[in-house]
């Protein structure tokens, strides 16, 4: 994946839920890059799912991930017995496509680059409540690589839980970089907390207990509006 603007150097990952009405757009900085919508198409097993026809823009996938879970749940099925899908849309001219079969994602499972401080928060995780809220393996390394490839260094996480998402990210930041990372839940960021202090980034990562939304308006309130790229509202992919 290329970014189209090797210049940006923030980046905003909205883990997830955040009021509509709340101003993204005033952390942003207009840029052009690829729409992170396209994660979660990939991981959640739409790869083979047009832009268009999943319908469905990253934010959306945000407020109603639910949703999105039970469209994927419907779509691996729909699938899992094919190794190609044809798509109809024009826009890939109605060449087949590889679809994500649990066959092939298994294979990605066990190729992730996954680094032993994130399987242990992982691990750890699994027997919490909410865990199936936590990225997996694939998704963070993807986050991960994008940050890198951005050369990003400040960062946003709206939606922490415990940490496995923003510890992927703050492992890659430079030493100078920033990570806020915004949670409601205490208890599951005590644990995200931990793991920064273990994985040795808490230095990089700016811990915001409570609602996204205040941290987002202190932080606008601190001068920070526009030294943000959000991933979700941009959609100019190259
Ligand atoms: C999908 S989980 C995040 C998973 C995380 N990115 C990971 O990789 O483990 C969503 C988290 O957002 C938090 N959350 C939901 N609404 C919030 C809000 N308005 N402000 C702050 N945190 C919120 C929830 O408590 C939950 O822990």
């Amino acid at each position: 994946m290329v970014m189209a603007n090797s210049s940006i150097n923030s980046v905003l990952h909205q883990g997830s839920m955040l009021p509509h009405e709340f101003p993204l757009a005033s952390l942003q900085r207009p840029a052009s890059f690829h729409s992170f919508s396209s994660t979660w198409a990939i991981t959640n097993g739409a790869l083979h799912v047009s832009p268009k026809r999943w319908n469905c823009s990253a934010s959306s996938c945000c407020f109603r991930f639910r949703e999105c879970r039970c469209r994927w749940k419907r779509i691996v099925r729909s699938c899992s017995t094919s190794e190609f899908v044809i798509s109809n849309d024009e826009n890939y001219s109605n060449k087949q496509v590889v679809s994500l079969t649990p066959r092939l994602y298994d294979y990605v499972l066990k190729n992730v680059r996954e680094p032993e401080i994130l399987r242990q928060l992982r691990q750890e995780t699994a027997s919490m409540r909410g865990s199936q809220m936590q990225v997996s393996p694939d998704q963070a390394q993807l986050l991960a690589m994008l940050v890198q490839i951005l050369g990003a260094e400040r960062c946003i996480e709206v939606g922490v839980y415990t940490g496995y998402s923003s510890l992927a990210i703050a492992l890659v930041l430079p030493e100078s970089g920033h990570l806020v990372a915004c949670e409601r839940d205490a208890k599951s960021l005590d644990v995200a907390k931990k793991y920064y202090q273990l994985a040795g980034v808490s230095h990089k990562v700016d811990v915001k207990l409570g609602l996204a939304m205040d941290s987002l308006e202190s932080l606008i309130l601190n001068g920070e509006a526009g030294r943000y790229l959000d991933f979700q509202h941009h959609n100019d992919m190259i």
